[in-house]
């Protein structure tokens, strides 16, 4: 099978973007991941798809694979690069889009200095939602919220490992550090994202705060492993540095990818706004292997 696709970036994190909506490709879990592998396929962190919705007053239905081949929630980063896809080929004339997501709809906006601005929906706090297993742990009160001790592997917790726990339509855990550089995010990353607390899995945000409107961020994703920036991350440790008392309501969140603008009033229920660069890197064709096994 040759599918048409177009290589994007949105701070460094990557993503193969496919039009499905003149008929959908029909991939399984493995030609995802033949299409993210950087040696096989074309490389990327997400693949994006493109379809068409069936509901009203929604544009475009927005579908996230993970490079492990996982269909996902959320991808904050490639709700930007969709916005840019949709637009510059075409397939919409609007500046502000809405896009129905398997978390819910959001609505990227693209704005006239290039940049595109998502309305990421509100956080969700609810432990049960997250989904996070909090049964017989102790949260430590900080601010007007709570920090949860996670027992990691004995031979490598140097430290109490305490993270911020939310959803931004996907699972963060928050932990702040010291120094995004020295943390080690390699290493503790894997452990965190697969901890049984956490049934479907975490993304795993490594936050130092430089001042109260000025972050630096790592993330060692879900199904991606460590990326150059994560959008959804950035709105999760804006949010977790608000109400832990860090952070102001508008935050600029440094990434190994560049720079997200992350702003959220601090009122339950309000959305998360999130702005950033996306870009076309090429276009192509690929042929993708018919007989890859599951
Ligand atoms: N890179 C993304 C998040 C993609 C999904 C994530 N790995 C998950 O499994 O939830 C972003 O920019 O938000």
């Amino acid at each position: 099978m040759h599918i048409p696709f177009t290589k994007m970036q949105g701070a460094g994190n990557d993503f193969v973007v496919l039009d499905e909506t003149a008929g959908l490709f029909g991939l399984s879990a493995a030609q995802y991941r033949f299409l993210a592998d950087r040696h096989f396929g074309v490389g990327a962190d997400q693949i994006l798809s493109v379809r068409p919705s069936p509901a009203a007053g929604i544009d475009f239905e927005y579908v996230i694979h993970n490079a492990d081949g996982g269909e996902v929630e959320q991808c904050g980063n490639g709700a930007r690069c969709f916005a840019r896809f949709v637009r510059d080929t075409g397939l919409t004339t609007q500046d502000r889009i809405r896009v129905a997501t398997k978390s819910g709809v959001i609505e990227p906006l693209l704005t006239a200095d290039g940049r595109v601005t998502v309305d990421m929906g509100a956080p969700v706090f609810d432990l049960a939602q997250v989904p996070f297993d909090a049964a017989g742990l102790v949260p430590e009160p900080v601010g007007a919220w709570q920090k949860w001790p996670l027992m990691l592997d004995h031979a490598v917790q140097l430290a109490p490992y305490v993270v911020a726990v939310l959803s931004m339509g996907n699972p963060h855990a928050v932990h702040v550090v010291e120094d995004t550089e020295a943390a080690p995010v390699a290493l503790l990353g894997p452990l965190v994202e697969h901890h049984p607390r956490f049934p479907n899995r975490v993304n795993a945000g490594f936050m130092q705060v430089l001042d109260s409107g000025r972050i630096r961020l790592r993330v060692f994703e879900r199904g991606a492993g460590e990326t150059l920036a994560c959008g959804t991350g950035a709105c999760a440790a804006v949010v977790a540095g608000i109400r832990l008392g860090l952070l102001e309501r508008q935050v600029d969140v440094y990434t190994h990818g560049g720079m997200l603008s992350v702003a959220w009033s601090g009122q339950l229920g309000d959305p998360v706004y999130m702005t950033g660069p996306a870009t076309t890197v090429f276009s192509g064709e690929i042929t993708i292997p018919e007989n890859l096994s599951a």
